[in-house]
């Protein structure tokens, strides 16, 4: 399997309680995987320790090619750009438009020729289906939704080959929350791998995929042909 993210026996303890205990996840490039389970059942310190925002007390971490688990500092930013990160509060810098959203991470990450970043944030936003228009617009002004494609453009503008989303519908309505599921849908159908933690049980239905259960610091994972089973004998 050509893993994008390998845990072995990763623990993870915070002030003396047990978060996470003996993860053991292959992923493979372009899967999408659900992170599922009650609140407080370790989905986001997860996600944290894949993209180096908390270290495991114990285990291997692989993401991308980067050994996470033992990452020095000067390397988070280059492992971070081979992700896309995506929050349930969309994070936009509320002070700027988005053009000065999408640009602010282009030029942080390099880019500087001002004709190739105008191109890709038209491309990008074209991707997540925003018109041009929206560029000059500040973040108030935009619906959740809206927020949320920006945040995911904002995500993808580096190509990564995984996007992780923790809880990205959780302050959408059922009908934005689906759209903002296809467009994952499509994301994913283009090669990324997608991992979402999410409350939506109802996205198994729309989007039925391999998803991975937390529960009191373990995990239980359940292949997309199970999901499937299990919808079907549901239905029956
Ligand atoms: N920095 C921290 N300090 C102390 N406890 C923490 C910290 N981060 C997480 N925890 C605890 O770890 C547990 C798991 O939290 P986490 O946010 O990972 O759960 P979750 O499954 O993502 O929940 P939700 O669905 O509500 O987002 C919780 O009991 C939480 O209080």
């Amino acid at each position: 399997m050509n893993s994008v993210v390998t845990l072995r026996d990763v623990k993870l303890n915070i002030d003396g309680a047990i978060i996470l205990k003996d993860i053991s996840i292959d992923i493979a490039s372009g899967e999408f995987v659900y992170l599922l389970g009650p609140t407080g059942s370790g989905k986001s310190s997860l996600l944290k320790l894949l993209y180096a925002d908390q270290q495991p007390s114990e285990g291997v971490i692989k993401v991308n090619g980067y050994q996470v688990d033992t990452i020095v500092s000067k390397d988070v930013p280059f492992l971070r750009r081979s992700l896309g990160v995506v929050f349930q509060d969309f994070e936009l810098l509320t002070d700027r438009s988005v053009e000065d959203n999408l640009e602010f991470v282009l030029k942080a990450t390099g880019w500087k020729s001002i004709q190739k970043i105008n191109q890709k944030i038209d491309e990008t936003l074209e991707k997540v289906h925003l018109s041009k228009i929206i560029r000059q617009k500040m973040p108030h002004q935009l619906s959740g939704g809206e927020q949320q494609r920006v945040a995911i453009a904002r995500a993808l503008l580096n190509n990564p080959k995984v996007l992780i989303a923790d809880e990205p519908t959780g302050n959408l309505d059922p009908k934005v929350s689906r759209s903002i599921l296809q467009l994952f849908k499509e994301i994913n159908n283009e090669g990324t791998c997608v991992i979402m933690a999410t409350h939506q049980h109802s996205f198994l239905r729309l989007n039925p995929e391999r998803s991975i259960v937390f529960e009191k610091g373990g995990i239980k994972d359940i292949s997309k042909k199970q999901v499937q089973q299990k919808l079907d004998l549901n239905q029956s």
